[in-house]
């Protein structure tokens, strides 16, 4: 199926930064156990695909997120293809660092919330507490000469909390950012946000001296407006945009989280507005089309499921 194109709009940028986060969030929150084995390869088969940057695991205990336990194995099999500022790892804490620097990662993130009730849930710690274990992880990182990402979850609605009120978000945005982090990534863990929603947080953050081009924007598709969301930051000046492929995601800690934006979804729209991703769509509809086969479910991406065979 081929689609229209349409010259580059002056509001739209002409080419976006793919952030993946398949082999991390598609997964962490998967029942069935994958081998290391598959895992590399869906990290190598992503790569093909022409994606720049892959979030490939979390350094956290495996009582917490058991999918992430194998993730020295993984940085092992993968060797220099793990390795880099474009192929980022979750860490909450020093020993998880710690575990990162051994298998020789170039970039980690750390993960905060925007609301209490999550924090306690995901973190086992307050907003505050998270924010004094995240302190020493970005300096000694940054001191390493690592990529750092902060994450911010929780920036539009929480499930125990509700809505979740944008100046208690940038409160934590700006502290989160003051810890050294080269980027901030908004996260709408559960999918409530809306475009408008989107607009009111950036020009928020704007307002605070907090660029666009600062920002990552992590979209979960829980209400069907992860995409709706990503054109509303790319037009606000956002660049960096997450994605997972197939549309695969969620968190074991935060009630009806479901799918990430599906990146064959962003990389189909994209292609209409004339913005290049530098990703071989048809590479990446096959890449999800063989995961949805491991996992033993179709694909929940629209694009996979028009493009692929059967999306399983
Ligand atoms: C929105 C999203 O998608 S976010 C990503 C998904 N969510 C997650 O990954 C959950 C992350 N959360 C966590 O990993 C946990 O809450 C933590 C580690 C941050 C804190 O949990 P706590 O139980 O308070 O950790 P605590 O420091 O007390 O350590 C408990 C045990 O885990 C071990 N541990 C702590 N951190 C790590 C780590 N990074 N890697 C491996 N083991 C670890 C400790 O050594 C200790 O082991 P022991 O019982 O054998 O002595
Ligand atoms: C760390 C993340 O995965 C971000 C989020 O969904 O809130």
């Amino acid at each position: 199926m081929s689609l229209p194109q349409v010259e580059p709009s002056s509001v739209m940028p002409d080419r976006i930064t793919i952030y993946e986060v398949g082999p991390r969030d598609g997964l962490q929150n998967e029942k069935t156990i994958l081998s290391t084995d598959v895992k590399a390869q869906f990290v190598r088969r992503l790569v093909a695909t022409g994606l720049q940057t892959i979030e490939t695991t979390s350094f956290v205990p495996a009582a917490w997120v058991p999918q992430m336990g194998d993730a020295p194995q993984l940085l092992e099999q993968l060797g220099e293809l793990g390795r880099g500022a474009d192929r980022p790892v979750l860490v909450p804490n020093e020993r998880g660092l710690d575990a990162a620097l051994a298998a020789g990662v170039g970039a980690v993130a750390v993960f905060g919330s925007a609301t209490e009730t999550f924090a306690q849930k995901n973190l086992n710690r307050s907003v505050e507490e998270s924010l004094r274990m995240f302190a020493p992880v970005v300096e000694r990182a940054k001191a390493a000469g690592l990529w750092v990402r902060a994450y911010v979850s929780m920036c539009f609605g929480d499930p125990w909390e509700g809505a979740v009120p944008i100046d208690q978000v940038v409160t934590v945005c700006e502290a989160m950012l003051a810890l050294g982090a080269d980027q901030l990534c908004l996260g709408d863990t559960i999918g409530t946000g809306t475009p408008g929603h989107v607009v009111r947080l950036l020009d928020a953050l704007g307002e605070k001296g907090i660029a666009p081009a600062t920002l990552g924007v992590h979209f979960h598709d829980t209400y069907g407006q992860a995409l709706a969301n990503t054109l509303a930051a790319l037009a606000k000046g956002v660049r960096t945009v997450d994605a997972s492929a197939g549309g695969l995601g969620g968190c074991p800690y935060a009630k009806s989280a479901t799918g990430n934006l599906a990146t064959e979804d962003l990389v189909w729209a994209c292609r209409g507005l004339g913005i290049e991703t530098g990703v071989d769509l048809t590479e990446l509809v096959a890449t999800s089309v063989w995961m949805a086969g491991q996992l033993g479910r179709p694909s929940p991406s629209r694009v996979v499921r028009a493009l692929g065979d059967s999306g399983q």
